[in-house]
């Protein structure tokens, strides 16, 4: 399959320049975040998520990750504030993660690796679409969450409880009256800089918005992330860890900080 990606020796991270050479550009994902290299810039608004729990729709296992897809036909699951101008309306969550506890973020901070990180993608209503707003420079706005080892979160335990039904790649089950809101840490103060999708087809089209505090996850419930598998039904199954692309030169961008 000419565009099979993966995130294995042969088709990894490191390959993904071969058929997307914007891999290489200069606003690629994810990045290590410096905090002290941050600027705070006072005219950053609070972020705004109004989510719709009756707007959860199902759950994939897309072959590279999982994720939870969301009615987006009408203004009723929004981010607006924060970055960003307009409104951009939740399409779907997914998460990245490692094959131990060890690593799994895509962005780092200060160097250091999450066990996993959670990113809720909205594209820009000021285009007509998802796949209209996927390539342009203001399409998609992507709030990243970190997962920190430490007690059982129990907002995670109905997604959890949903990749039995979704082991393979392809798989998909409903996933109704689900309220993204609850996987939100305390606090909104956020990092926020122009990047890219952090996966093929690497378009440079998502503001980024990273909260700085972590939700939490514990260790027990990571093995269950990693029960998922990248292959499909009756291929030789290969575990679903360690989907997360390491961090990308900054080139001279510019990281915001929400927060003093
Ligand atoms: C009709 C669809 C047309 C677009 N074509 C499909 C497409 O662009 N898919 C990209 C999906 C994606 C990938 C990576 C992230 S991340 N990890 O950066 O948050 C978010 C979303
Ligand atoms: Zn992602």
């Amino acid at each position: 399959m000419a565009h099979g990606w993966g995130y294995g020796a042969t088709d990894g991270p490191d390959k993904w320049a071969e058929n997307f050479p914007i891999a290489n550009g200069p606003r690629q994902s994810p990045i290590n975040i410096v905090p002290k290299e941050a600027q705070y810039d006072f005219s950053l608004k609070a972020l705004k998520l109004k989510y719709d729990p009756s707007n959860a729709k199902g759950i994939l296992n897309n072959g590279h990750s999982f994720q939870v897809d969301f009615v987006d036909d009408t203004n009723s699951s929004t981010l607006t504030g924060g970055p960003i101008s307009g409104t951009y309306r939740l399409r779907q969550f997914h998460f990245h993660w490692g094959g131990t506890d060890d690593r799994g973020s895509e962005h780092t901070v200060n160097g250091i690796n999450f066990p996993c990180e959670l990113h809720l993608v909205h594209w820009n209503t000021k285009y007509p679409s998802f796949g209209e707003a996927a390539d342009k420079p203001d399409g998609l706005a992507v709030v990243g969450v970190f997962l920190k080892i430490g007690a059982a979160n129990p907002r995670l335990q109905k997604v959890l409880d949903a990749l039995d039904a979704i082991k393979n790649k392809g798989k998909q089950t409903t996933f109704a009256n689900f309220d993204a809101k609850s996987l939100l840490p305390g606090s909104l103060d956020y990092w926020t800089y122009d990047g890219s999708l952090t996966t093929p087809p690497l378009l440079e089209s998502v503001t980024w918005i990273v909260l700085k505090e972590p939700i939490s996850v514990s260790s027990a419930q990571m093995v269950k992330f990693r029960k998922l598998l990248f292959s499909g039904e009756g291929e030789t199954p290969c575990c679903m860890v360690d989907n997360y692309r390491p961090p990308q030169p900054l080139k001279g961008r510019q990281v915001r900080a929400s927060f003093k």
